[in-house]
């Protein structure tokens, strides 16, 4: 996405040492620092990476699969031996456990690195992370372009402007260009429509506020930051014309699994039958399980991020206060799971399918 007159990619292969063809580094931008400070961080090491995906500094599903491959490349410069290049993958997998993406990315890289000779396993591995990230690129401009058709459908016949709510950050800082759940409004913007975003905070990390308030900004795209428990009250009163949320993973019979609160959302949708869409890169579709309550795993991550908050002191100083008593108790499920029933439809690259199409899908490839 532009930034001012530049083009911005979260990711990419930083430049070769001099007297050598492979890139050393990779270049990340660093969405701990945002909505307030811009930093690009070069990461060094698959170790780095690593942490890099599990303290978030990358994050969002899409995103997490391209850091991983780019980690495995890091990885094949320390060594091209099998057994470190297990290591590395083990590594990287355990950073995070929600995410298909992950996964997918690192069984990708294994497959195209192992079976070739030692000595051209690093050349290999930043052609395939580099393929991986281009490929995202390629699939969420087409998510855009799917969702662009039915905002357009959902506009048709409304002579105001067409009122979308999203939750967390699935805009392009989620993914390597372009965003799953945000593509189709840049696509819907920019093709002339009248849209406006409400944008859910998501607490406890308040990637929307922080994260989609500043893309939706940069591209001056109309929102309004409100806070999670909003959501329910103003689709009770006409406000919300249909919801788009991402996703960290969706079963092969459509239940989606998303961001904390992604449920309670469809939830409300339901209730106001209102339509619920989950925007989906196919990489992120796990077509081995099931049943999305039962079979997906949810990161729990640290409690602080519940019992304190993160923000910009009137001095310009990045200030962490404590919302709770002293030694209060705190749970802090990362994600939850949508089950397929509330799901309306799944924008992938290569169109709107249902829950229902998916076990269609399913089945299909069995046969
Ligand atoms: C484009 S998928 C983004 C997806 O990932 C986010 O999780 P996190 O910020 O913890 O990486 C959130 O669930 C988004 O919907």
């Amino acid at each position: 996405m532009k930034i001012g007159k530049q083009s911005w990619r979260t990711i990419w292969a930083g430049q070769p040492a001099s007297g050598s063809m492979l890139p050393q580094q990779v270049c990340i931008i660093d969405q701990t620092g945002l909505p307030h400070q811009f930093r690009v961080v070069e990461i060094d090491s698959v170790r780095q990476m690593a942490e890099a995906i599990r303290n978030m500094q990358v994050r969002g599903a899409p995103l997490i699969g391209a850091a991983a491959a780019y980690g495995m490349a890091l990885a094949s410069l320390e060594s091209d031996d099998e057994k470190h290049l297990q290591e590395s993958a083990r590594l990287l997998l355990a950073s995070r456990p929600t995410a298909v993406n992950l996964r997918w990315a690192l069984e990708r890289m294994l497959e195209r690195l192992l079976p070739v000779s030692p000595h051209l396993r690093c050349e290999y591995a930043w052609r395939e992370a580099g393929c991986i990230a281009d490929e995202d690129v390629v699939i969420n401009h087409a998510i855009g372009q799917q969702g662009l058709n039915l905002l357009r459908e959902l506009a048709r016949g409304k002579s105001r402007r067409l009122n979308i709510l999203t939750h967390c950050n699935a805009g392009w800082l989620a993914t390597v260009d372009w965003g799953t759940a945000l593509a189709p409004v840049y696509a819907a913007f920019d093709a002339g429509m009248d849209v406006h975003v409400w944008v859910d905070e998501t607490r406890p990390r308040n990637q929307g506020a922080s994260l989609t308030a500043w893309e939706l900004a940069q591209h001056g795209i109309p929102f309004t930051v409100i806070c999670d428990n909003a959501g329910g009250h103003l689709m009770q009163h006409g406000q919300v014309d249909c919801v788009i949320v991402g996703a960290d993973r969706v079963t092969r019979t459509g239940d989606v699994c998303n961001k904390i609160g992604t449920y309670l959302k469809a939830l409300a949708a339901f209730d106001n039958q209102i339509p619920f869409y989950v925007a989906v890169p196919t990489p992120t579709i796990d077509w081995r399980i099931e049943s999305g309550v039962r079979d997906i795993p949810i990161e729990e991550r640290d409690p602080r991020e519940v019992t304190t908050i993160s923000g910009l002191a009137d001095d310009g100083t990045v200030r962490t206060l404590s919302l709770t008593p002293a030694g209060s108790m705190a749970a802090n499920p990362a994600f939850d799971v949508t089950p397929a029933r509330l799901v309306t439809g799944i924008i992938t690259e290569h169109g709107c399918v249902t829950p229902n199409d998916l076990i269609r899908i399913h089945q299909e490839m069995k046969e």
